[in-house]
């Protein structure tokens, strides 16, 4: 089978995207792993579809390079550049991911994206779990340019308090002038990767913690992105209580090439 397929990144964090909306294919998880794999395949952190959605403007299915599925951040960010470029998406859209509705806006190369609310951030000693879409412990660490985030985000990644899902673990370095350096193990991955969507927004959940103020400055080692959050002073919607709301991830999507792919 030949397949269409576009080659994307956002700040480094590298995807597959295939046009879904017509021939609606369905790929078995040994079939992603291989369009993923960097030698035998594409090569990509994810693999994403763009299928049509009875009210929205699309819907994106998300599978990380071993084919689980979650919420990805930097990949809803390249889906909706990609979405413009198949005329779905002009402007300000709304599209369904893992964890329901965001909406979006498209401005040039940079793409905002409205995060769900958060309602909670647990205290695990001095490091923190946030979900954001998808699960993030986060640790503050000094020096984090020569940090082993491969080997202790595995650790924790697999460690019995995450069984049997698992975390993403993000590692942050406070800067001056309200800037966050932010490294990501990321799980589905099972390596670092040069940015990670969701995880740079709870890292920036967590600093606000610790004194930063919205906007927050971010620098991961595939390029520069920004989060921008309002913590609500009291109950949020329906009742439950709301640590942080109108949460953007804005940041640069870029097509790199396109092809054909056989499987
Ligand atoms: N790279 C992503 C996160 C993708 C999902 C994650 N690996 C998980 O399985 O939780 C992002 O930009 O958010």
């Amino acid at each position: 089978m030949k397949i269409h397929f576009y080659k994307y990144q956002a700040t480094g964090n590298d995807f597959v995207i295939i046009d879904n909306r017509v021939s609606r294919l369905v790929f078995t998880k040994s079939q992603i792993e291989q369009i993923c794999d960097r030698k035998f395949g594409v090569g990509a952190d994810g693999l994403m579809l763009i299928e049509r959605h009875p009210s929205l403007n699309f819907k994106l299915e998300y599978f990380n390079s071993d084919g689980s599925q979650s919420l990805c951040g930097n990949g809803s960010r390249a889906a909706v550049h990609f979405a413009a470029t198949l005329g779905i998406v002009n402007g300000k859209s709304t599209f369904e991911a893992f964890d329901g509705p965001h909406d979006a806006q498209l401005n040039g190369e940079i793409v905002s994206i409205k995060m769900n609310n958060v309602r909670e951030v647990k205290s695990i000693g001095d490091d923190f779990f946030i979900n954001t879409g998808s699960p993030h412990y986060i640790r503050f660490v000094q020096d984090l340019k020569n940090y082993p985030v491969f080997e202790e985000g595995r650790k924790i990644r697999n460690s019995e308090t995450f069984k049997p899902g698992g975390t993403n673990v993000n590692f942050l370095e406070i800067l001056p002038n309200n800037v966050l350096f932010v490294r990501t193990y990321e799980r589905g991955v099972e390596d670092e990767t040069l940015s990670c969507g969701t995880g740079v927004t709870a890292a920036a959940l967590a600093a606000s913690l610790k004194g930063l103020t919205s906007p927050i400055s971010i620098k991961a080692l595939g390029g520069d992105l920004s989060i921008e959050f309002k913590k609500p002073k009291s109950s949020g919607d329906n009742g439950h209580s709301v640590m942080f709301e109108d949460i953007f991830l804005v940041g640069p999507a870029k097509m790199v090439f396109e092809g054909h792919l056989e499987l």
